[in-house]
């Protein structure tokens, strides 16, 4: 056996839209394992079996007890009975193999796959993620993102009722992922796919790109990368990085829902957009960050937010909205669709005990705290294609509470925005044409 660290077996979880190309990728790795015993786990009864008679054109089903289905080539088909956990752990007892590869069906987050396999759980104790690999659709992604008109697919369907925005799913997985497969290079142009991987690049500028036709990858890009760190994964994203450049020592962990922990060192009060970008890293996608220490005014900012410039590929980041005083929101759009969501609450909105509390388990906060504010702060990052900075920096500035609004009833405004935490409102969203 081929183990991971500490005697743990290395996982390698696909991620990508439908039809994108993973199973024509789980086929193309069973086929060129050598000598690697591969388990695949498939967390879809209606999806395995596909997935099985494709595998076996290959290689003939030898075992099938109805619960797990051995191939001939070494390859382990189980089907998810358990939950997945249940299962993985299950198979790490019950057989023996080098290599588990996770193909989640329908709407499939990596992010809580990928969070199985860490932290103190009894999968993470045998098993290590290796490579989570975003199978991206390159023609789909180009008509997603690059062009004028509406793409025919714009809505990610699952099984279930799972219904999103497919530009949103899409950014999320690339940008969680640390191995991007540009597939269906015969469907794109050499234009559109330097265009497709710029912006993928931008969205996660340490991740490999490998393009491909049919899937047809080198087996080490997806098979002991060993270059996935659960850990991290999540702040590795492209917005996080520019949003948290020059002060990446302050940065620290920041999932906590309070804020994204920067500092930019400079005005307080109304701030300046801290303007930097990265054609270097992005072949002609930039990026900027506009922040300010002054709220917003809640429909004006609604409605700018609802409706950037087509230039404008991924947008994320804190806003600090008057009349949510104790709601942290933050937004988030990708390509045609928006929305905020209220993550959690501004430290400066607890009670006294608990701020201190809190301010003195994180002496990283990362940006100064404001005598009256505290830590509300809107802090944005656009990543575009020669997005008018200037103008879009002006537009955000309007929406900002004059000095005689900041001296109104905040509470007295129309406000579209979310109050409590989990809670979420859609501000734009991909005309749906089915
Ligand atoms: N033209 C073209 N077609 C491809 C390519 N790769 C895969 N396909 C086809 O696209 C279709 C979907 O591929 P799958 O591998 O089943 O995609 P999937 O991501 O597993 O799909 P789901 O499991 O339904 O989410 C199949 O008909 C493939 O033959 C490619 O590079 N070019």
């Amino acid at each position: 056996m081929s183990l991971g660290t500490a005697g743990t077996i290395p996982v390698t979880i696909l991620s990508g839209s439908l039809g994108a190309g993973k199973t024509t990728l789980l086929n193309h790795v069973l086929r060129n394992a050598a000598d690697r015993k591969i388990a695949v786990l498939v967390n879809d009864m209606g999806e395995l079996n596909v997935d099985a008679e494709l595998v076996s054109e290959e290689s003939e089903l030898s075992v099938a007890d109805g619960t797990v289905a051995e191939l001939s080539n070494g390859c382990i088909c189980c089907e998810l009975q358990d939950d997945l956990e249940t299962a993985v752990v299950r198979l790490a007892r019950e057989r023996d193999f080098d290599h588990l590869v996770v193909e989640p069906s329908g709407i499939s987050e990596p992010a809580p796959v990928a969070r199985l396999f860490t932290g103190g759980s009894p999968a993470a104790a045998r098993y290590d993620v290796d490579a989570v690999v975003a199978v991206v659709d390159a023609r789909l992604f180009a008509d997603t993102f690059e062009s004028d008109g509406t793409p025919e697919q714009t809505v990610a369907e699952g099984g279930e009722d799972e219904r999103r925005p497919l530009s949103d799913l899409l950014v999320e997985q690339v940008e969680f992922a640390n191995v991007v497969v540009l597939n269906k290079r015969d469907l794109v142009t050499d234009e559109e796919l330097a265009r497709v991987e710029s912006v993928v690049r931008a969205l996660r500028p340490d991740a490999e790109i490998v393009t491909a036709e049919h899937s047809t990858v080198p087996i080490a890009s997806v098979l002991g990368t060993g270059s996935f760190d659960p850990q991290t994964a999540a702040e590795r994203a492209g917005w996080r990085q520019v949003l948290g450049e020059g002060e990446a020592e302050s940065d620290g962990n920041d999932e906590h829902g309070h804020g994204d922990g920067h500092d930019h060192g400079h005005d307080e009060n109304d701030g300046h957009a801290h303007d930097h970008t990265h054609p270097e890293e992005a072949y002609g996608i930039d990026s900027f960050v506009y922040e300010r220490r002054r709220p917003f005014h809640p429909e004006r900012v609604a409605s700018v937010l609802g409706d950037l410039p087509d230039s404008v590929v991924r947008a994320k980041g804190s806003m600090w909205v008057a009349g949510r005083e104790a709601a942290h929101l933050t937004y988030s759009q990708a390509g045609p669709s928006a929305y905020v969501e209220a993550t959690g609450r501004w430290i400066a909105s607890l009670p006294e005990f608990e701020q201190k509390a809190y301010r003195d388990n994180r002496s990283d906060l990362g940006f100064e705290w404001d005598e009256t504010w505290g830590d509300r702060r809107t802090g944005l990052v656009f990543i575009g294609r020669d997005v008018d900075e200037e103008s879009l920096s002006a537009a955000l500035d309007d929406c900002l509470l004059t000095d005689e609004e900041m001296d109104a009833a905040w509470d007295e405004f129309e406000n579209p925005f979310p109050a409590e935490p989990g809670e979420r409102t859609t501000l734009a969203e991909p005309s749906v044409e089915e």
